[in-house]
């Protein structure tokens, strides 16, 4: 069987809304106890992780019952303020179950661009890592208003989670969410969309194959996943997309199982 190559030490997992929250709105409880049991698994192995979390704005709208994202970006900060503290009650209560301590740590996208805020930051990720504790990141959502669009973009926890690995220096960025990997085009409307198995390049040919979200609740897309991407093949890590359904599939990833697509710069597989 061929397998990869891949040593990871310190590692970034970014989870997206459409895996932890059902297509109906409901909350993926399995999702949340799977991912929370790998991580778990993992950090008493004495890996370094952080999580990178959205799922605000969807625990936000099934906490109101509400079936639509509101359009308002000032409706779209309010849900998000009332789903983190829903969302971070959930993973304090599954890591609970593990024995593992949690924090959470909420970011803009900037917020490194400033040296002082900068080391702020280093140094809580460093405290928190050398005490055992896994961060969980998501967007500060309500003070987060740089991007002109956001109703396309609103909190792209992709590119926060490439950041994030960037700065804290991580081997390996794994992204999960609601598709196998990366494919030829939307496997979500073309049924014969192939799967692409190991990218070493981000060129303009596969920013031309992603196209937007395929569900109600996530925001990015693939264009996002590409951009995160990018930037952790031009600065020599190592990128996975892969299905986040079972969060168990991080255990294929570290032992260098070919699932999902991979992104690096050194794609090559070993018989
Ligand atoms: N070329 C592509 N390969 C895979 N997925 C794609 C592609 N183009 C668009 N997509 C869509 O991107 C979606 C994943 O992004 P998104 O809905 O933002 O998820 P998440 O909440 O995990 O960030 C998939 O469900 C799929 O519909
Ligand atoms: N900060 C937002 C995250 C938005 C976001 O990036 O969503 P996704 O495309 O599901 O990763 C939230 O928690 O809802």
């Amino acid at each position: 069987m061929t397998s990869r190559h891949i040593q990871a030490n310190r590692i970034v997992i970014k989870v997206g809304t459409s895996s932890l929250i059902h297509p109906n709105g409901a909350i993926n409880l399995e999702t949340f106890d799977q991912l929370a049991y790998t991580l778990s698994a993992l950090n008493n192995q004495g890996k370094e992780l952080i999580l990178v979390s959205s799922g605000a704005i969807g625990v936000g709208l099934n906490k109101m019952h509400l079936k639509q994202r509101p359009s308002e970006i000032g409706a779209q900060q309010a849900l998000a303020a009332i789903g983190q503290s829903e969302l971070m009650t959930l993973f304090t209560q599954r890591f609970d179950h593990y024995l593992t301590d949690i924090a959470q740590v909420l970011l803009t996208h900037d917020i490194f661009d400033y040296p002082k805020s900068n080391k702020f930051v280093m140094d809580t990720f460093n405290c928190l890592l050398n005490d055992n504790v896994i961060p969980i990141v998501n967007e500060n959502d309500t003070v987060a208003t740089d991007e002109l669009d956001h109703h396309t973009t609103f909190g792209d926890n992709d590119q926060l989670s490439a950041i994030v690995a960037s700065h804290m220096n991580a081997d390996l960025l794994i992204v999960l969410s609601d598709i196998d990997g990366f494919y030829d085009r939307n496997p979500k409307k073309f049924a014969d969309a192939n799967l692409i198995q190991t990218v070493s390049n981000v060129g303009d040919d596969d920013f031309t194959i992603a196209g937007g979200s395929g569900s109600r609740f996530g925001t990015g897309g693939m264009r996002t996943k590409l951009l995160a991407a990018k930037r952790m093949i031009d600065e020599d890590r190592q990128m996975v997309l892969a299905n986040g359904q079972d969060p168990q599939i991080i255990f294929d990833i570290l032992a260098g199982k070919p699932v999902g697509t991979l992104f690096s710069k050194e794609c090559v597989s070993h018989e």
